[in-house]
């Protein structure tokens, strides 16, 4: 479903990643564009989250039978510092990223196919599926507050596995279904 979620390109400042990191002008990425990317996106009601027909049928059609809930705040999560470091080292996993905030707000950013970083802006009631194999990474927001709900399919595997992965299965077949150029020009010769 389409939704009002905000995506741009970033600038190439690297200070305070959670600040919004406009290019100036800034430069909007359409919602079809995400999903060309292999992104897509549900806007839900987050409220009802624990009785939610449309989450449920999202999470049936899908099969997502995991969930937890991941409160971010550094009174309830071990080793915060060292977590939201590595959320935002650049990573890709063997399987989708699927994320729903219930709370808060903060950025995912993601590697489009010419290697430039999109930032999406994820607020309550965002659902947000990352492709397996592609180059994210992700950042609280100057709000410093998001609780997601985490699905899954089967037993959750968190594993992130650091740029560079061209070898990675997971990265080649995202690279074969999404058309990444990448170290892989498509273009027929
Ligand atoms: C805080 S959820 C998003 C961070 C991430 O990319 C991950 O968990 O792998
Ligand atoms: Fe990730």
């Amino acid at each position: 479903m389409a939704t009002d979620l905000q995506a741009w390109f970033m600038d190439d400042v690297h200070e305070n990643p959670q600040l919004p990191h406009h290019c100036n002008p800034p430069h909007f990425v359409s919602s079809d564009y995400l999903s060309e990317l292999g992104v897509l996106q549900w806007k839900l009601n987050p409220e009802k989250y624990q009785d939610d027909q449309e989450l449920e049928k999202i999470r049936n059609v899908r099969g997502y039978n995991y969930m937890d809930l991941l409160d971010l705040c550094p009174e309830k999560v071990e080793n915060y510092e060292q977590k939201l470091k590595n959320f935002y080292t650049e990573h890709i996993h063997a399987d989708e990223e699927i994320r729903y905030c219930l709370e808060g707000s903060g950025y995912f950013d993601i590697r489009d196919k010419d290697d430039r970083w999109i930032r999406i802006w994820i607020k309550a009631g965002d659902l947000i599926i990352l492709p397996a194999g592609i180059y994210h990474r992700f950042t609280l927001d100057t709000s410093n507050y998001i609780k997601l709900m985490r699905l899954f399919v089967g037993e959750p595997v968190w594993t992130a596995f650091n740029r560079p992965q061209e070898e990675h299965p997971a990265r080649k077949s995202y690279k074969i279904n999404f058309g990444q150029k990448i170290g892989m020009p498509l273009e027929a010769h």
